[in-house]
């Protein structure tokens, strides 16, 4: 049951960028961008250093908005909406849109902190009860819930790298969102932790559509049903991902994956 709904899913488009444009004051990162992102998949976004990776994925929670000399144009809609309308509140915006970055961040705050505070602020939980729950389902979600169940209290910053990642994955699912970014989420941690967090990854394109940066393209290939490749801020090809790494249209592509650019 859960497969048939899962492969009705993947056709459904998520995410929609139109004609996106990004310059930092005088340079301009991202050039005329249009994809659509398929929901319950996860989308590997590639490219040599430079090329925009990170910046495109900012556009799709806002995170641009941040940087004062950072402008974008164009349309991005998730589902229905477009979220650079005046009406999104980009704090809403990032609870649907959740972020995990390259460094894990964990809040200077106990385990349970770091989990209830997005909830806390969106008001999710009407009673300490159901905030309980909403922590332990995010743990469990997060593959970290056996490792802190008995160390709720104690500081998130005193985990392991790799626990500290997937306790910001946990933290992103908390406030239920539909999408969550990851801006090269392994890179600062070890072979075991990265094949924890990709294995997290597969398991969590189930229920989100996840959209990966990464410089590694060995994890596109293990972890992504499709990939983007990008090049001086142009989005040069976009495809399943066993094309792009067997049969690529693009000699850019070609040259990257085979290791002539980059
Ligand atoms: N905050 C910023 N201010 C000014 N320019 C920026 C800023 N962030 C990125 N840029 C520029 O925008 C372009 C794209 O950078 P971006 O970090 O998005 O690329 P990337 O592909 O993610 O690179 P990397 O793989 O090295 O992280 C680069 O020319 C970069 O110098």
């Amino acid at each position: 049951m859960r497969k048939i709904e899962r492969d009705a899913n993947m056709t459904d488009t998520k995410i929609t960028a139109r004609g996106v444009n990004v310059y930092y004051g005088d340079t301009h990162a991202i050039k005329d961008v249009n994809i659509e992102i398929t929901d319950k998949t996860v989308t590997a976004f590639i490219g040599p250093s430079g090329c925009g990776k990170s910046t495109f994925l900012r556009c799709l929670n806002r995170m641009n908005d941040t940087i004062d000399i950072c402008r974008v144009t164009g349309e991005i809609r998730i589902d229905d909406q477009d979220i650079n309308h005046k009406s999104v509140d980009p704090v809403q915006l990032r609870a649907q849109v959740g972020m995990v970055f390259q460094k894990p961040n964990p809040f200077p705050k106990s385990i349970y902190d770091n989990i209830a505070y997005g909830p806390r602020i969106h008001g999710l939980a009407k009673s300490k009860v159901e905030l309980d729950e909403i922590v332990e389902k995010s743990l469990r979600r997060g593959a970290i819930w056996d490792e802190v169940k008995d160390r709720l209290d104690e500081p998130g910053t005193g985990l392991s790298g790799g626990q500290q990642q997937r306790l910001c994955i946990a933290r992103a699912i908390a406030t239920e969102p539909e999408v969550l970014l990851m801006d090269e989420p392994c890179s600062a941690l070890d072979p075991i932790a990265t094949a924890q967090v990709e294995e997290l990854i597969d398991e969590l394109h189930r229920d989100y559509s996840v959209v990966i940066v990464t410089h590694s393209m060995q994890q596109a290939a293990r972890v992504s049903q499709k990939t983007a490749f990008f090049h001086l801020g142009n989005l040069v090809e976009f495809n399943d991902t066993s094309e792009i790494f067997t049969n690529p249209t693009d000699t850019r592509t070609e040259s990257y994956i085979t290791g002539r650019i980059g």
